[in-house]
């Protein structure tokens, strides 16, 4: 029957072609196996009887009453090529994983025997679990108010996988992260070359139309080892998960026969085949695409959107049609293998073997009708994941904000690089900015520690996962003498997602000087995305290669003195195209960064047609610093700090001309340019003053432990206390919408995320300057000295009530959402 089966119900006698020494293996277990009953009073061995390709077997001892039961693993006899090493490999995740070391749910591991005079192969022993088993995927037998909650349990799982730091459990090497669906494609394809031809199956045409389809969709991610890279099950699916005997939670995953590294959205694709093909025994019943599962079962839709927000990984709509087929094309190769071989094997086989050669092809057609058809995912996930049921939701602890452990490690690496280069650097870079003499120059210093950083994989973390793999591409071509994929990869980031950046982000705003030396400061940051984004090959190899190493700075030349810019179309600067160049004429101010002896590129914005419709008249152009008619008038002051040597200039442009070529995008498309920049952009000024503000509690709380007045520590009066606790409670309460909104954008895009980003803008100022004030009156005077980074800290997050949006524009939208809101109640 198909129901839920008891894990030590499904076992069998062992198979005749599966007996094995047992007076051998039972003298290795006394010996290997620590708390074995030594001696047994019975031992005996069952086979476990469901779809085992490495044969399994349930060891039972018993002695006075106790019982004991193992579970034992070993390589099938004779000589298998493809899984030559898998009895060790699994083994070695397993106990990798185990031991709480991860979140990972999985049986302990007691030995491995690599020697083959034993039992005859290789083999390990692992503990027996006691739980359930779901076989079929509907979930026939179970009450349907408890399917959903089988499905969030296995979501979870599945997220707990995926999230697991490979380097911290010493399985960076246990494979290739890079290209793992290209090399799929093409070990499948091989397979599947092999099973076919004289004698051996008919070459199948969908197979040949699917294997070229899937060459020539690759995801650009694949190809790149950023955070969506790492465990890959390769075979996760319902059931290969041990249930708890009542509760509704996984207590072991099994199977890890196909584990390695790669890209883990296949994983998650392969997961939800059911989805596509609900019963794959039976081709006749079929294509059950749109059908729902069974009833209480989340649809496909709410499925991923649990895994997409348990893991942090962004909605997959473009790419979701790509793992899928590839899923489909794996199974298919296999059947084709699987015919071939029972056809070959024994003649008894030829039903079945029929069976396996009808289900090859049904796999390809699915998967060739999927990829003709529109994309199966909507282009945003369901607004709210499944809600888990019963005892579940009540601890539903985690939104999902706290960092995963790769994320972890990496901000741990980022405080140190703090507290080791950057502060006690924070000196003499001020010095050098107060300094009369020098102060348009760069200080070594800076020079220094982004080498460093960039050493230390601490450069361009802002790149988001999906623009790594271009990034990554752009920075290693023709340069195979001078730097390895590697070196290019370590330019790249990590392929964080906008939720995983936050918890980075904020830590280089606890000091002015930290985000240039990792190449992660405004307006490079915004405009290296602009370039990813929009630009063209060439524009991308003039100027984002050397942004993207650091070794040119660039600026935004968008505000204007003579109009409210706030409002982006009131832009006046003039963009006029003659013959093949454009000439621009301007008046900016603002322009952050182009008083920077390194700067080069600024990205102008300006009307190429003041007669179009309202946003299509503003057009984004790429101008050289160094052409003729540029005029740099002067340095502006942020309440005196001039933030020397970057500044912020006001800049007049005298027919400026440029090639044709330099135009992004197309004409008329400034607005949607600044658009596609802002969003993340917001979020790291908000991101980075959160940190700013905890950088202001910090110094807070030492000043006010060390210094006395009135016969006390300023801590120890009354005030401070109030002041603190209020302080910290604002700082959480803001961290916590800036996370809410990177991920919203993460998950749903700009669009969706806008309220979210709007609240996590208007915030973020305001509390920072607050909090910073605070600081600055347990400081006294010398907090509003240049002695502490108090004050420029403040002047510069000040300026964040008003720039990239002042704050009634974000209030505004706000309300406006509001509004509508309660208009559809
Ligand atoms: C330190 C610093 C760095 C900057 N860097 C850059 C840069 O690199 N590139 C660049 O192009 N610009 C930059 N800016 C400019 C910044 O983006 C603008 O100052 C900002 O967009 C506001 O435009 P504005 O100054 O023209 O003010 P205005 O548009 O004149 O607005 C003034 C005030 O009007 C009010 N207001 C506006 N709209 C509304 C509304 N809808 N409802 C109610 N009240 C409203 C707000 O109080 C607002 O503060 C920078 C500014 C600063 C201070």
């Amino acid at each position: 029957s198909s129901m839920a089966k008891s894990t030590s119900d499904i076992v069998v006698p062992v198979h005749s072609a599966h007996r094995l020494d047992e007076g051998r293996l039972l003298s290795y277990l006394q010996a290997n196996v620590k708390g074995f009953l030594h001696p047994p009073a019975f031992f005996q061995l069952f086979q476990f009887g469901h779809g085992q390709s490495n044969p399994t077997y349930l060891v039972q001892v018993e002695l006075h009453g106790t019982v004991q039961r193992y579970v034992l693993r070993k390589k099938p006899p004779g000589h298998i090529l493809q899984s030559a090493h898998a009895v060790e490999r699994e083994y070695l995740i397993l106990s990798a994983l185990g031991e709480g070391k991860t979140n990972v749910p999985v049986p302990r591991v007691y030995c491995l025997c690599t020697d083959s005079t034993v039992i005859g192969t290789p083999f390990y022993v692992m503990e027996h679990l006691e739980g359930r088993l779901f076989v079929n995927p509907t979930l026939p037998d179970v009450d349907p108010k408890e399917r959903r909650a089988i499905y969030v349990a296995m979501a979870r799982v599945l997220a707990a996988i995926h999230s697991v730091d490979v380097d911290a459990i010493g399985l960076g090497q246990y494979g290739r992260k890079e290209n793992y669906c290209k090399r799929q494609i093409e070990r499948w394809a091989a397979q599947y070359h092999l099973s076919t031809g004289e004698g051996k199956l008919d070459p199948d045409p969908n197979m040949m139309e699917l294997i070229q389809w899937l060459r020539e969709n690759i995801p650009s991610e694949d190809g790149y080892p950023g955070s969506r890279t790492g465990i890959v099950h390769g075979d996760f699916r319902l059931d290969n998960l041990i249930f708890h005997p009542t509760e509704n939670r996984v207590i072991g995953v099994l199977d890890w026969e196909l584990s390695t590294l790669g890209n883990q959205m296949s994983d998650a694709a392969y997961n939800c085949v059911p989805y596509v093909i609900n019963n794959n025994q039976s081709p006749a019943k079929g294509f059950g695409f749109d059908e729902p599962l069974t009833e209480g079962i989340p649809t496909l839709q709410e499925y991923l959107a649990e895994y997409c927000s348990a893991t942090g990984v962004p909605w997959p709509a473009d790419t979701w049609n790509f793992y899928t087929a590839l899923s489909l094309f794996r199974s298919a190769a296999i059947y084709a293998g699987v015919y071939l071989r029972m056809l070959q094997g024994n003649a008894s086989g030829g039903q079945r073997a029929e069976v396996a050669g009808k289900m090859a092809l049904f796999f390809a057609a699915v998967a060739l009708r999927l990829v003709k058809q529109g994309p199966m995912l909507q282009s945003l996930p369901p607004h709210s994941a499944p809600e888990s049921s019963g005892a579940e939701s009540s601890h539903h602890k985690s939104l999902g904000f706290s960092p995963s452990a790769r994320v972890q490690k990496l901000r741990e690496r980022l405080l140190l690089f703090m507290e080791k280069h950057i502060y006690p650097s924070e000196k003499e870079l001020s010095d050098l900015m107060y300094s009369s003499n020098d102060r348009w120059t760069i200080h070594p210093t800076e020079e220094r520690l982004k080498k460093l950083a960039k050493s230390e994989g601490l450069w361009n973390l802002w790149i988001p996962a999906d623009s790594a793999a271009l990034a990554s591409n752009l920075l290693s071509e023709d340069e195979k003498v001078s730097r390895s994929k590697d070196a290019a990869d370590r330019l790249v980031g990590a392929g964080l997602s906008n939720l995983e950046y936050a918890h980075l982000c904020e830590i280089l705003g606890r000091s002015m000087w930290a985000p240039q030396m990792f190449n992660c400061n405004a307006p490079d940051t915004g405009n290296m995305e602009v370039l990813l984004r929009y630009g063209n090959p060439e524009q991308q190899r003039q100027w984002l290669k050397p942004l993207l190493e650091g070794k040119i700075r660039s600026g935004f030349a968008m505000t204007e003195p003579n109009v409210a810019s706030s409002d982006a179309t009131n832009i006046e600067c003039s963009i006029v195209r003659e013959a093949e160049e454009y000439v621009i004429n301007g008046h900016k101010w603002w322009t952050s960064g182009a008083m920077d002896p390194r700067c080069q590129l600024l990205i102008v914005m300006g009307k190429t047609n003041p007669n179009a419709a309202l946003h299509k008249q503003q057009s984004m152009v790429l101008v050289d610093i160094k052409t003729p008619g540029i005029k740099i008038v002067r340095p502006l002051l942020v309440f005196g700090f001039d933030d020397a040597p970057h500044g912020h200039a006001e800049i007049k442009f005298e027919n400026v001309r440029v090639p044709i070529s330099n135009l992004l995008l197309g004409e008329g498309r400034g607005f949607e340019i600044a658009q596609g920049r802002l969003g993340p952009g917001r979020l790291h000024h908000c991101m980075r003053l959160v940190g700013a503000a905890e950088r202001g509690m910090d110094l807070m709380v030492k000043r006010a432990n060390q210094r006395k007045a009135f016969g006390k520590t300023l801590a120890q009066h009354g005030s401070f206390a109030q002041m603190l606790a209020q302080s910290r409670l604002d700082i959480e309460q803001t961290r916590l919408l800036v996370l809410n909104a990177a991920h919203q954008l993460d998950l749903y895009g700009n669009k969706v995320a806008k309220g979210a980003i709007a609240m996590a803008k208007v915030a973020a100022p305001s509390t920072t300057l607050r909090v910073l004030d605070n600081a600055i009156q347990v400081h006294g005077g010398a907090g509003v000295s240049s002695d502490f980074p108090l004050s420029h800290l403040w002047a510069s997050a000040r300026t964040l009530r008003l720039a990239d949006g002042p704050d009634e524009v974000h209030l505004g939208t706000i309300a406006k959402l509001e509004l509508q809101r309660v208009a559809k109640l």
